[in-house]
Formats: C-alpha cells, sequence, structure tokens
C-alpha cells in the first residue's frame, strides 16, 4: 500500500482535519492542530507531506521516526501537532486495512468503559452551578471548570477569595455528590499557586490543572509538597522527552497529554507507559473534535492507569459547531452514566461525514484566544 494524498480541513468551531488517501483506496483520518496557530500546523504538515507520500502507510514506526529525527530540529507544539494528526490518520488506515479498532492492535481492551468528564463555566467561570444542574440530569457526575479569572504575579487576597467562593458555592449546593477538577490554565504564577492551593484544600476538588505554567515544571514538586490535592499538567507538553522529567521529578499525580499535540497515538501510549512505571494516572486532554477524541479513546481503553477522558460537549470554544457535527456514527460516542464505550468500526472509530467538513471549511474564519491584559495593562496569561 502506498500514501497518494494529503488533504487538510480547517473547519468552526476551531478544529484541522487530515485526510490521508492511499492507492488502494483506504483513507485514514487525523486532526493535527493547535488552536489558534491552525495554519501554522497546516504548513508543517505540508513540509512534512514530503517525507510520506509513495510511503508504505502500515509502518507507522518507521514513519513516526523519520517525521520526529529526520529534519534535525524536533518537538514543540507545532512539530508535535503535525506529526500528531498524522500519526493518527495512519492508525486509522492501519485499523481499517485490518478491519480492527485501534486498541485491537494494541493489545485489546483493559476496561469495559471509559469515565469522561464535562466542561462547566466558560472562561470567566461563572454559572458553573447551572451548568453543573444541567449535566447531571444526563448522567454526567464529573467537571472541569477554570479556577479563577487572571491573577497577577502576586494578587490580593480578594482574587484568592473569588476563586475559593466559587467552589464553596459548588460544594454547599452539590456536596461531595460530584467531583471536579479545577483549571488553573497557566494563569497562576507559582507564588499565587501555593496560596490558592492552601485555600482550596478543604474542598477537595478532584485535581489542580496547570497549577503553574508548564515551563515552571520545577515547581510541580515543591507545590505538591505542600497540598494533598492531586496535581495534573500535561497539555502543553509534546513528547516523551519533555514529559520524562515530569515523571522523574515528581509532583505530577495526573498526566493529560493532548493526543493532537504530543506525537499521536504513537508517541501517547509510550507517554502512558512511562506514566504508569511512576504510579501517575493518565488523563488525556481533549478540548478538540472528534477525531482526537476517537484518539484518546483507543489510547485509554489500552492504558492500565488512564481514569478520565476529557472531551469537548457543550465547552466554550465550540462556537459555530458541535463535537459530533462532523461525524456520521454519533450513536458510538454516546455517553452512558459518564461513561463511553470502546469504539466498535475499524481504525480510529469515527465515521468522518466528509461532504459537511469540505462544506464547512469553505470561508472558515480563524480561531483565535483572547488576549488578556491585566489593570496595569501588561498581558495576562489567559
Ligand atoms: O481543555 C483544557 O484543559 C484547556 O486548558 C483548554 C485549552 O487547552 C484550550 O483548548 C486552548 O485553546
Ligand atoms: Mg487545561
Amino acid at each position: 500500500m502506498k500514501i497518494t494524498k494529503l488533504t487538510l480541513y480547517r473547519v468552526p468551531p476551531r478544529w484541522m482535519f487530515l485526510k490521508i488517501e492511499t492507492d488502494e483506496g483506504i483513507t485514514g483520518w487525523g486532526e493535527p492542530v493547535i488552536e489558534g496557530r491552525a495554519r501554522t500546523v497546516e504548513a508543517a504538515v505540508q513540509e512534512l507531506s514530503e517525507y510520506l507520500v509513495g510511503q508504505d502507510p502500515l509502518r507507522i514506526n518507521d514513519l513516526w521516526q523519520v517525521m520526529y529525527r529526520g529534519g534535525f530540529y524536533r518537538g514543540g507544539a507545532i512539530l508535535m501537532s503535525a506529526i500528531a494528526g498524522i500519526d493518527q490518520a495512519l492508525w486509522d488506515i492501519k485499523g481499517k486495512a485490518l478491519g480492527v479498532p485501534v486498541y485491537q492492535l494494541l493489545g485489546g481492551l483493559v476496561r469495559e468503559r471509559m469515565k469522561m468528564y464535562s466542561w462547566v463555566g466558560g472562561d470567566r467561570p461563572a454559572d458553573v452551578i447551572a451548568g453543573i444542574h444541567t449535566l447531571r440530569e444526563i448522567g454526567i457526575h464529573t467537571f472541569k471548570m477554570n479556577g479563577t479569572e487572571e491573577l497577577s504575579i502576586v494578587d490580593s487576597a480578594r482574587a484568592v477569595d473569588a476563586a475559593v467562593a466559587r467552589v464553596a458555592q459548588i460544594r454547599d449546593t452539590f456536596g461531595f455528590d460530584i467531583e471536579f477538577g479545577l483549571d488553573f490554565h497557566g494563569r497562576v504564577s507559582a507564588p499565587m499557586a501555593k496560596v490558592l492551593l492552601r485555600e482550596l484544600e478543604p474542598y477537595r476538588p478532584l485535581f489542580v490543572e496547570e497549577p503553574v505554567l508548564a515551563e515552571q515544571a520545577e515547581y510541580y514538586p515543591r507545590l505538591a509538597a505542600g497540598t494533598a490535592i492531586p496535581l495534573a499538567a500535561g497539555e502543553r507538553m509534546y513528547s516523551r522527552f519533555e514529559f520524562k522529567h515530569v515523571f522523574q521529578a515528581g509532583g505530577i499525580a495526573i498526566v493529560q497529554p493532548d493526543l493532537s499535540h504530543a506525537g499521536g497515538i504513537t508517541e501517547c501510549v509510550k507517554i502512558a507507559a512511562m506514566a504508569e512505571a511512576y504510579d501517575v494516572a493518565l488523563a488525556p486532554h481533549c478540548p478538540l473534535g472528534p477525531v482526537a477524541l476517537a484518539a484518546c479513546l483507543q489510547v485509554d481503553f489500552v492504558s492500565h492507569n488512564a481514569v478520565l477522558q476529557e472531551q469537548s460537549m457543550g465547552i466554550h470554544y465550540n462556537r459555530g459547531a458541535e463535537l459530533l457535527d462532523y461525524v456520521i456514527n454519533k450513536e458510538d460516542f454516546q455517553i452512558v452514566d459518564g461513561y463511553f464505550a470502546p469504539l466498535p468500526q475499524p481504525g480510529l472509530g469515527v465515521i468522518v461525514d466528509e461532504e459537511r467538513v469540505i462544506a464547512a471549511s469553505q470561508g472558515v474564519t480563524d480561531w483565535r484566544n483572547p488576549l488578556w491584559r491585566h489593570p496595569d495593562g501588561s498581558v495576562a496569561e489567559w
């Protein structure tokens, strides 16, 4: 079998789908994208396609090494997202060629269903109570929200109290009948993370995500030493070679590699195995589309330490399209009592509505995250 063509589609809300065609008529889909930098990743995929057209798509490991090592420079958000989407499409082709879901190619199921969670509250975490009520009615009991609005490197007790009050209100309303993670989203500096974690301790969130920015990873063990709250990170780390430092230093209880940013299935199953060796849980990051989610689920169902799966249904970013709008086999993504079942279709398990993708890609606008500024005019972490 030979790869014949790569085609990219940027579509609302902020996703990009890659279609890889072969000379035997089998097509694979991937989702290479960095939210807000889709065109940059598009260029990276186009450059990498020079190594792929004419090659055997079944030699995923060799193609991955060629893409990772062949251009001298390596790693980082853009290149690893381009590799990720290509890798997903190659696994999709291989599964379809052999007539099995990718998890079968990775050794088969380790579980019968995979627990998921939903976002509530948006960029500025408001209305979380209403959001939780709504989602509980459809059997979802695990949530994530932004832990705070923007914070200065050292901020006021009032700002800390506002963040804590929201969490207190959740516990007052729902007690411990629900669980939730708090995403600090990189908005919190090391000094403030220490303060916030201490004040949030009594409310026992399920985890605190990105307690500090990934470039401040040396603070993870120090912060962990001061709190019982499990710390989570990983969406802005892009390969085993970044995660290994976090495993060795300790402090992170849950790693969250993104299947569309951290080199795809080939890389993320290796990250999952490294995490298991350090007794670290896996909770793949996935605020993106259905192909990315399908790739996550293929890894979840073969990873013993997978505990939670993010998905974007109802997320505040999905303006102009929802998670399953481009999916034909919507029923396979049904959530039952807060869990996904293994995807039954061969390959990644998602049947893409190509006509709808092509139509949606016409005249699509480029998504950008907001640029926030502090009251003094300096740039704030969004
Ligand atoms: O889902 C999460 O955990 C996030 O932090 C969302 C963030 O990754 C945005 O997708 C960036 O545009
Ligand atoms: Mg996050």
